[in-house]
Formats: structure tokens, sequence, C-alpha cells
């Protein structure tokens, strides 16, 4: 598997690093509140696992699945394939995110959490793609920000594959363009 990987750009040492500052942070914003997290599945999974240690308030979490990526490619429709259980309405909710990259998941999913009358949408993601956003969307707490390659590891996948690397690397070119 490693074989397929061009570069490591963010060792799980360094992702450690970084999710113990983005918890301090939203400890210190939810320390009074009980927020819903909603994981955006199935590329969340692995790093809000990971920061739900590191959240020392009272939440609870209810999963969303919706899927837009064929291969490498956004196909520019959201699918939102299973909801969450919960009512929104009055909530503060914060979504969880491993990417964000043409920004069109995020963006359909703080509009519907808003419209169903959500009283706050705040964006958690790993990581950013500044260079590559189609739509206006701006995260609240981001880990990095990335460069426009495909990345994979630690949630992300290309075609259902490395979600379980424990590392952010970037897909070796010849693995899709084959
Ligand atoms: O900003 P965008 O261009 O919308 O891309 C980000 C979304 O793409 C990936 O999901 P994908 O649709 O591949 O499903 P997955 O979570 O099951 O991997 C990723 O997990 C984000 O949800
Ligand atoms: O770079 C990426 N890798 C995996 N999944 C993704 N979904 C959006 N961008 C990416």
């Amino acid at each position: 598997m490693n074989n397929d990987i061009e570069t490591i750009l963010y060792s799980e040492d360094q992702l450690n690093r970084r999710m113990d500052e983005i918890g301090q942070e939203l400890n210190e914003k939810y320390a009074n509140s009980q927020p819903l997290v909603v994981p955006v599945m199935t590329g969340a999974m692995v790093f809000t696992s990971d920061m739900l240690k590191r959240m020392d308030f009272k939440l609870v979490v209810d999963p969303i699945k919706v899927q837009s990526y064929e291969g490498v490619t956004s196909s520019g429709k959201i699918d939102l394939i299973q909801d969450i259980k919960s009512d929104v309405r009055g909530q503060s909710v914060i979504l969880m995110e491993d990417i964000i990259d043409t920004g069109r998941t995020l963006k359909y999913l703080k509009q519907l959490f808003l419209k169903r009358g959500a009283k706050s949408v705040e964006i958690c993601a790993m990581l950013d793609k500044p260079s590559t956003r189609q739509v206006a969307l701006k995260g609240d707490y981001i880990g990095f920000s990335a460069p426009d390659e495909f990345l994979v590891g630690y949630g992300l996948d290309y075609d259902g594959l490395y979600r379980n690397l424990p590392y952010i690397g970037i897909l070796k070119r010849q693995v899709y363009a084959s």
C-alpha cells in the first residue's frame, strides 16, 4: 500500500499535535454548550474519532453520509445517502470533515442544517485545499492547508482504499491515471 504513496505530507505525529491544538480551541468555545457533532461519513470517521477523545464538553454524535466523488473527480452532485437522526432546531452543530476541496459538500450541508433551524453551524476539517475551491465556503477549525494534489490516508480514500493509512500522503498519479 505504501508503494502507492508519492510523499507523506503529514505524519501521524504532526496530525496528533495539530489535533491537540484544535481540541483546545473547541474546548474553550463549547465549554458551556452541548453541540451536535456531525461527522460527514465516510471520510471523517478517523479524524472524528480522534478528535472526540480531545473534546471534554458535553456533546451528542450523529453522523451523516454523503458522497460526491467518482475516483479523483468531484461529480458536482451531492448524494445524501444517510441522514442524521436528530432534530437540529436550536442546536449548535459542528460538522466534522477530513477535507474541504471544492467546498460543495460542506456548503450543501451547512445550508441544509441552517435551513432546518440550527442555531449555528461550524466546520472543523483536518485539511483545506483553498486553491481548488469552487464555491464560497470557509472552515472554522482547520488542521492544515493542503496542495492541489489527490490525497489519501487518515480517512481519505481513492475508490474506497487507503482510508486506514495513519498519515496523509499524495497518491501517485500512476495509480489513478492507469
Ligand atoms: O469539498 P468537496 O469537493 O465537496 O470534497 C470534500 C468531500 O469529498 C470527500 O467525500 P466523498 O464524496 O469522496 O465521500 P467519502 O467521505 O465517502 O470519501 C470528503 O470526505 C469530503 O466529504
Ligand atoms: O484529495 C482528496 N482525496 C480524497 N478525497 C477527496 N475528496 C476531496 N478531495 C479529496
